[in-house]
C-alpha cells in the first residue's frame, strides 16, 4: 500500500492547501486506492486530535466551494493518520517507516527549508528514501545558488533526480498548463511566436496583500527571490521555450533550461537601466489605510517588495524582443497575467479618423480570472460612410460555450501537483539544473544591485510601484498593460 507523508502536516501550508487539495481529489475519486496519508510533526497529538483539526480546515474550504460530501470525508478520514516525529532524527523516523510499511512512499516536506538537508539525510537512514520513494520540496530551496546547491547536494545523496519533485505552485495553475496547450496544440500561433511578429512580452504578478507578519522570511528574500526567481521565470520559460518533441518531463524541462541559459546577464553597469527595485510605504490599499513595509518590519530595511526587470533572451527566436516582468506587494490589484504584444501594422490603410488601429495583443490571465483573450481590430457595425474601426477582445477560454453553465470549480494548484507527484510525473516540477540556472541569473542581478548600491525606491501602497517601472517601458516607446487593455 502506498503512503503520502506530510512532514509539517499540522502547519499552515498543509492545513490551508495540501489537505484541502487531497480532500478535493478524494471527492473526485482521483486518489490512488489504498493510499495512506500520514501527518508527521513534532507536536504530541493523537490521531483523533489531528483528524479533527484536518476536518475543520477541509470542511470550511469544501463548503465554501460547494463540494462538501460526508461520504468523501469518510473515505479521506479512513486514510488519515498522525505520528509525532522529529523529522531530522533517523531514530525518530523509524516508527514512521513501520507505519508506512513496504509500499511506495511520497514524502512532502512542508517544513522550513532550513531543515531539508537534515531531514532527507535522516529519511535515508530510516529507509524512507528507497528506490520507489519520492520527495516533494516546497520553495524556497536556498537563498542563492550556493545555499541551493548545499541543500540539493544532501537531497541528491538520498534520492535520484527522478525521485525529487521541486514544487513551483504556479506550474499547477490551470491557465499555465493551458498556455502549453495553446502554444503546442494549435498551428496558428507558432508561426507568429517569434521576433518577426511579437514586439515584446509582459509578465505581471500584482498582489494587494502586504508582507505583514511574514517579514522574518521575506526580509531575507525580497520580491526578486520570493517571486521572480521561481514563478516568474517559470512563466517566462513556458512562453519562450522551443516546442518540445513530446510531453515527457525531460523533453519539456530541457527546453526550459535552454531559455534560462539564454537569458542575457545583467551586469552592474546595466542594473540601473534594466531593473527597478521598490519598497512600499504607507498608503491606501483596497480602501484601507495600511502601513509601510518598514513599519511592519519595525526597522529600516533595504529589502525590495517590488521588482521590475527587462530580460532579454539571446537566441534566434527572441532576439530584439524584451520580456518585461514586474511583481510586488501592496499593488492596486491582485492580477497575474502574461501579455504577448504583437507588432504594429507595417502600413495602415485606415486614416486616424476611422478609429485608432491598435496592435494585436494576446492576454493570458491567470488571476483573478482564468482567461486567454486576443484583441483584434474589427469594423464597427453600421452604415457610416467612412468605415469605422474598433478593437474587440475575443475570449479563447474553455467552458464558455454554454454561458449559463456553472463554471467548473477552480482547483487549488496543489491538486494537480500532488496528483502528479503521487503518479511520479515530474513534468510540472522544477529540475535541478533549471533551479540552478534561475539562481545563477538572479544572483547576478542581486550582486549587481549590491555592487551598484541600487536601493529600493519608495512607492505608496496601492500604486503600481515606483514611477521608474513605467519609465522602464516608456523609454522604449511601450507601456504596461492596464486592466482594460
Ligand atoms: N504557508 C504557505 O502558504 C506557504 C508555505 N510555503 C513553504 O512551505 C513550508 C512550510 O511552511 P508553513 O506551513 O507556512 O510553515 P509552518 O511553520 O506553519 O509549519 C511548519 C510545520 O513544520 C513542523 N516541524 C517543524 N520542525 C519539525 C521537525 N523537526 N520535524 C517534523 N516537523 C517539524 C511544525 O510542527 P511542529 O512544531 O509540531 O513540529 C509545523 O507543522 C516552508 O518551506 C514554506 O516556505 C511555500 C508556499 C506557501
Ligand atoms: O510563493 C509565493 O506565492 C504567493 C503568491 O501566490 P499566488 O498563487 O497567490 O499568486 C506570494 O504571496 C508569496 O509571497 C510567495 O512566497
Amino acid at each position: 500500500m502506498a503512503a503520502l507523508v506530510l512532514f509539517g502536516g499540522g502547519g499552515d501550508l498543509a492545513m490551508r492547501m495540501l489537505l484541502p487539495s487531497l480532500y478535493f481529489l478524494e471527492h473526485d475519486g482521483l486518489l490512488p486506492d489504498g493510499l495512506k496519508i500520514i501527518g508527521a510533526a513534532r507536536s504530541e497529538e493523537s490521531r483523533d486530535e489531528y483528524v479533527s483539526k484536518v476536518r475543520a480546515s477541509v470542511e470550511s474550504k469544501a463548503k465554501a466551494d460547494d463540494a462538501w460530501s460526508p461520504e468523501a470525508w469518510a473515505r479521506m478520514e479512513q486514510r488519515l493518520d498522525y505520528l509525532a516525529v522529529d523529522a531530522t532524527s533517523a531514530e525518530s523516523l523509524k516508527p514512521l517507516k513501520d507505519k508506512v510499511g513496504e509500499g511506495e512512499c511520497t514524502s512532502f516536506l512542508a517544513v522550513s527549508p532550513s531543515l531539508y538537508a537534515r531531514i532527507v539525510t535522516a529519511m535515508r537512514a530510516a529507509g524512507l528514501a528507497e528506490p520507489g520513494d519520492r520527495v516533494v520540496l516546497e520553495k524556497p530551496v536556498g537563498r542563492d545558488l550556493q545555499t541551493f546547491s548545499e541543500i540539493d547536494d544532501a537531497v541528491s545523496d538520498a534520492f535520484d533526480e527522478h525521485q525529487v519533485f521541486r514544487i513551483d505552485h504556479y506550474l499547477g495553475k490551470e491557465t499555465v498548463q493551458n498556455l502549453i496547450a495553446l502554444r503546442f496544440g494549435n498551428t496558428i500561433f507558432e508561426p507568429l511566436w517569434n521576433n518577426l511578429s511579437i514586439d515584446h512580452v509582459q509578465i505581471t504578478v500584482g498582489e494587494t496583500v502586504g508582507v505583514g507578519d511574514r517579514w522574518p522570511y521575506y526580509d531575507e528574500y525580497g520580491a526578486l527571490k520570493d517571486m521572480l526567481q521561481n514563478h516568474m521565470l517559470q512563466l517566462l520559460c513556458l512562453v519562450a521555450m522551443e516546442p518540445p518533441s513530446d510531453l515527457d518531463p525531460d523533453s519539456v524541462r530541457n527546453e526550459k533550461v535552454k531559455v534560462l541559459r539564454s537569458l542575457r546577464r545583467i551586469t552592474p553597469e546595466e542594473a540601473e537601466r534594466v531593473t527597478v527595485r521598490g519598497q512600499y510605504v504607507a498608503g491606501k490599499s483596497e480602501g484601507e489605510q495600511v502601513p509601510g513595509y518598514d513599519d511592519e518590519r519595525g526597522l529600516d530595511s533595504d529589502t525590495e517588495t517590488f521588482v521590475a526587470i527587462r530580460a532579454d533572451i539571446d537566441n534566434w527566436r527572441w532576439a530584439g524582443v524584451p520580456f518585461f516582468m514586474r511583481t510586488g506587494k501592496r499593488l492596486p490589484e491582485k492580477r497575474t497575467e502574461i501579455v504577448i504584444q504583437f507588432k504594429e501594422l507595417p502600413h495602415s490603410i485606415f486614416d486616424n479618423d476611422r478609429g485608432q488601429v491598435t496592435a494585436n495583443r494576446l492576454v493570458i490571465e491567470l488571476q483573478p480570472q482564468e482567461d486567454i483573450s486576443l484583441s483584434v481590430m474589427n469594423k464597427r457595425p453600421g452604415l457610416d460612410q467612412r468605415m469605422q474601426l474598433q478593437p474587440i477582445r475575443m475570449s479563447l477560454s474553455w467552458g464558455q460555450d454554454d454561458k449559463d453553465a456553472k463554471p467548473p470549480r477552480r482547483r487549488i494548484a496543489y491538486e494537480r501537483l500532488l496528483l502528479d507527484a503521487l503518479n511520479g510525473d515530474s513534468t510540472l516540477f522544477v529540475r535541478r539544473d533549471e533551479a540552478e540556472q534561475a539562481w545563477k541569473w538572479v544572483d547576478e542581478v542581486s550582486q549587481a544591485w549590491t555592487d551598484g548600491n541600487v536601493k529600493p525606491i519608495e512607492y505608496k501602497a496601492g500604486t503600481w510601484g515606483p514611477g521608474e517601472a513605467d519609465f522602464l517601458l516608456e523609454r522604449t516607446g511601450r507601456a504596461w498593460n492596464t486592466k482594460n487593455g
